[in-house]
């Protein structure tokens, strides 16, 4: 299958992408997809019809639309942990009946997704008060699935909020949970618990801190905690009235989680109706990933572009880079979507990948990154495949000259990724300037872009909680096509146990209580380091 695309690949490695538009001027038409007043385009890459073709072909034999079937119907896809993956089905809350083990999972999602717009609507209004008043601030403790998508989509939907502030702590460093209590009244702030095992120790030792600075403040945890997890037993246990925990089920992975009662702080911050709208956005992407013919079907051709550039091409990273200063979060977001989904050395079948896992993705807001790591992405040796996303309008009308220097860049970067600038036009540029001779040859070089590197733009109308619906449901799908033609389970994450295990036997290593000789010697000696300023 893959050879194929690799006999493709060495026939493109030296055209020039810019000849493709030469040769069809509706190239930019051809090779994008839209999805309602969402567009995708593609063109600035090598894709060409035979391309395209061979990697929709991969598509069909490695039965993604079987699988995606599978997956929205409940089947047990995710093998290695035997249960369904069913994150879609939370934003479908009025689907039709889907069975798992037997009973409809509909009314569950739907009871719950009512029992949270009543709560938030509570909190929000003032009818739910503190010991001190009304709550003015949200602590969302939590880590991984249970804190990146609501700190995200939070920050990223800021001009929509008209609750209470909403606050992150996720990292185990106190510094965190620190600097977070600082400024904040025990008596009017709510901490909500977000932890589907409601064992990760990281969440549960920040969960602790703030009970007791709750208390110590004269706080009610009684009536200030509220939790969000699969395991009541747990939330029991920790002292959590059952009207205030929001329980999910184990067919919603922890980086899928943020359509149901993990989205709660976002709830708050924009309240149920706001809430709604990102709903129907990834249920529209749902439906469009279900009905649409691959070459017109976004998460797919999402995911065939990430194929030839990771798999085919072997460019190992990829830049995600929202022209979005509200969307600074996205790439961390998508860093555990797609690297603890994709990130696998074996498939379902526990034999050995033959292509490389999903690739690296990083990423920072433009223009930012412009002024940082852009000149590695145009000069640099390696070719980094990057996917842009833009709103063609801002919150701040008044701002709209902003507005459009942050558009202006973002479409120059793409277009100069691509041109290039060969040594005859540095050349060129530097003689206008008045350089001549062997100064000029000096430099001319340092000023030669290679350009034909690749690059994806998304472009939609303005960031609402329906666009970022869809901006997130269209990555999910896309790292979903993307595994099952690598033919891995993206929905376990074993990878992510050695090192808590470690860190486990680690800690009573660091009181000195067990010895640290049987440790390598590296650990050992960073043991000792540590023991001897904390005696
Ligand atoms: O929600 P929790 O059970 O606390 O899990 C939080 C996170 O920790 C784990 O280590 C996994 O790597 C993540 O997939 C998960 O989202």
């Amino acid at each position: 299958m893959w050879t194929a695309l690799k006999d493709l690949r060495s026939a493109t490695v030296t055209r020039r992408m810019r000849s493709l538009f030469e040769e069809n001027p509706t190239r930019a038409r051809d090779f994008s997809v839209s999805l309602g007043d969402m567009h995708f385009d593609y063109s600035k890459t090598q894709l060409d019809d035979s391309i395209r073709s061979a990697l929709i072909d991969l598509c069909e034999r490695s039965n993604v639309a079987q699988r995606r079937d599978a997956m929205f119907s409940g089947g047990e896809i995710n093998q290695t942990e035997g249960r369904a993956v069913l994150h879609t089905a939370l934003r479908d809350p009025d689907g039709e009946e889907l069975l798992v083990d037997g009973a409809d999972i509909r009314p569950g999602i739907r009871q719950t997704l009512d029992r949270m717009k009543a709560f938030s609507q509570a909190l929000r209004s003032g009818e739910l008060v503190g010991a001190g008043g009304r709550i003015t601030d949200v602590i969302n403790i939590g880590i991984g699935g249970s804190d990146l998508g609501p700190a995200m989509a939070v920050l990223a939907l800021s001009p929509y909020h008209d609750g209470p502030r909403c606050h992150f702590v996720s990292n185990v460093d106190g510094a965190h949970i620190s600097d977070t209590l600082k400024g904040l009244d025990p008596q009017r702030t709510l901490v909500i618990v977000a932890s589907k095992s409601f064992t990760t120790i990281e969440t549960m030792t920040n969960a602790f801190t703030a009970r007791d600075w709750m208390r110590a403040g004269g706080g009610d945890p009684k009536r200030q905690f509220a939790a969000l997890s699969t395991a009541m037993d747990k939330t029991d246990d920790f002292g959590i009235p059952q009207d205030q925990v929001f329980g999910f089920e184990d067919w919603v992975g922890g980086r899928y989680s943020i359509w149901g009662p993990i989205g709660l702080s976002l709830m708050i911050a924009i309240g149920p109706d706001g809430f709604d709208q990102f709903l129907a956005g990834g249920r529209a992407m749902d439906e469009h990933f279900r009905a649409a013919p691959w070459g017109q079907n976004m998460p797919v051709m999402l995911a065939l572009v990430g194929i030839w550039h990771n798999q085919v091409c072997g460019h190992g990273t990829r830049a995600v880079l929202p022209y979005d200063q509200r969307l600074i979060r996205l790439s961390a977001y998508f860093q555990q979507l797609e690297m603890e989904s994709n990130g696998k050395q074996v498939r379902v079948d526990g034999s050995a990948l033959d292509v490389s896992s999903g690739p690296v993705v990083w990423g920072e807001p433009g223009t930012n990154g412009q002024h940082a790591f852009f000149q590695l992405i145009h000069q640099g040796t390696r070719v980094i495949p990057c996917e842009f996303l833009v709103a063609a309008r801002g919150h701040e009308p008044e701002l709209q000259a902003h507005h459009k220097l942050l558009v202006a860049n973002c479409f120059a970067q793409s277009e100069a990724l691509m041109l290039g600038r060969s040594l005859d036009q540095a050349r060129a540029r530097m003689q206008a300037k008045g350089l001549t001779g062997e100064e000029l040859e000096r430099q001319a070089r340092h000023r030669v872009f290679p350009g034909n590197r690749p690059s994806t733009t998304l472009i939609y109308p303005m960031l609402t909680p329906d666009i970022l619906g869809r901006i997130i449901a269209l990555y999910e799908h896309r790292v979903f096509v993307e595994g099952v033609i690598l033919g891995i389970n993206s929905f376990d994450q074993w990878g992510v146990e050695l090192g808590k295990e470690l860190a486990v036997s680690l800690h009573p290593v660091l009181d000195g209580c067990d010895s640290v000789t049987d440790k390598d010697g590296s650990t050992e000696a960073l043991v000792r380091y540590f023991r001897t300023f904390n005696t």
